[in-house]
């Protein structure tokens, strides 16, 4: 499975964004480690803080679909730069991806930056952290 075959996957997703608001519509593909590609799109709400972004559709979605383990994740916009995560999905990322799995952040220019989950969140709020006592 390679980075074209998720940027293609993500790609595809910029269709299905309900973006009526921003206009900026975000593709995301994420791989599970039997090599199924997960995609999700964001979906936007007149109450503008619950909109869910892309790369948490496609892991809500994969969960949803009984998946736990993953090896990638590609996120896609029309943007100039290549796009970034927002910090709810940095968490939400770090929660099911290991810190060394790789995060592609792209856009539709072909540029691809390749960064880890734990580059993305040092430090995440994590289940150890819950511990007390
Ligand atoms: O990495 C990102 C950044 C932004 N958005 C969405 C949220 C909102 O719908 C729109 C503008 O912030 O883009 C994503 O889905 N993923
Ligand atoms: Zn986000």
């Amino acid at each position: 499975m390679s980075v074209a075959q998720l940027l293609s996957a993500a790609t595809k997703l910029l269709d299905q964004a309900y973006v009526p608001y921003s206009h900026f519509p975000v593709g995301a593909a994420l791989l599970t480690t039997d090599d199924q590609i997960i995609t999700g799109c964001n979906i936007e709400n007149a109450s503008y803080g619950l909109t869910n972004c892309a790369e948490r559709t496609a892991i809500f979605q994969a969960v949803a679909q009984g998946h736990r383990d993953f090896k990638a994740l590609l996120v896609t916009g029309v943007t100039d730069e290549v796009i970034s995560p927002c910090g709810a999905c940095r968490q939400v990322i770090s929660e099911f991806c290991t810190p060394e799995m790789p995060v592609y952040l792209t856009n539709q220019n072909q540029q691809v930056a390749k960064m880890t989950v734990q580059e993305l969140l040092p430090g995440a709020f994590d289940a150890e952290d819950l511990d007390h006592d």
